[in-house]
């Protein structure tokens, strides 16, 4: 279960986005809702990387006052992941692996999946915008997490790389791993159930 009490995310005291009481039980959610409608601001939060008022709990893990076990059931990857150029994918990957926790086949086999070994060595300064997004991805389904947020996930994706994408949170969602996705594509090609919340009037609803 994933719940929202009193959420409300603003900037500057300007109010982007509240939600009074939402409680999510395992599966897949597709948040949708206009650019600017606070998608973001809001997968961030349930992430732990950006303040808010109210409470976030995940798993029965109350996010701000059992921080470190919140952020091993819940994984994020954001919509335009930048990192450290002077790392290599393997340095950060390993990063997240003594973090995070998680097998060493199951990340063999998600590297497998989006086709990365061959540039795994290099400093990310040197990868594509798709190359590093692959990376994030990886780095969301890491460890053992319950939660997991993606961010765009199929932007910068290649055709292959989309649907690796989308069969990965299907396998996922269905070993009972639920995710709160946001996009403005279409999830074509999706072999899992969703259920869709519409950011609306500074709203998150659920669209019955
Ligand atoms: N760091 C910030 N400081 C101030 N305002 C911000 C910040 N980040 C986001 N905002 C504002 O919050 C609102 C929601 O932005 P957010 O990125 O969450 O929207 P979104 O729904 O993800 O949009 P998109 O579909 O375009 O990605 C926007 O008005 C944006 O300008």
């Amino acid at each position: 279960m994933l719940e929202l009490h009193d959420f409300k995310k603003s900037y500057d005291g300007r109010l982007v986005l509240q939600v009074p009481d939402l409680a999510l039980a395992e599966g897949v959610y597709w948040i949708q809702g206009p650019n600017g409608a606070g998608k973001s601001s809001l997968l961030r939060a349930i992430a732990g990387l950006t303040p808010y008022s109210g409470r976030i709990v995940a798993g029965g893990i109350d996010a701000r006052c059992n921080k470190k076990a919140y952020c091993r059931i819940v994984n994020w990857a954001e919509a335009e992941p930048v990192y450290p150029g002077f790392l290599t994918g393997r340095d950060l990957l390993q990063f997240y692996l003594d973090t995070k926790g998680g097998s060493a086949p199951a990340t063999a086999a998600l590297l497998e999946a989006f086709g990365m070994n061959s540039y795994l060595e290099q400093n990310l300064g040197t990868w594509s915008s798709g190359m590093t997004k692959k990376l994030s991805l990886v780095l969301a389904f890491v460890g053992n997490p319950k939660w997991i947020l993606l961010d765009e996930p199929l932007i910068t994706l290649d055709t292959a790389a989309q649907a690796t994408c989308l069969r990965l949170v299907g396998e996922y969602a269905a070993t009972g791993c639920s995710f709160l996705l946001s996009s403005h594509q279409p999830l074509d090609g999706a072999a899992f159930a969703f259920e869709t919340l519409l950011v609306c009037n500074q709203t998150l609803e659920r669209q019955l």
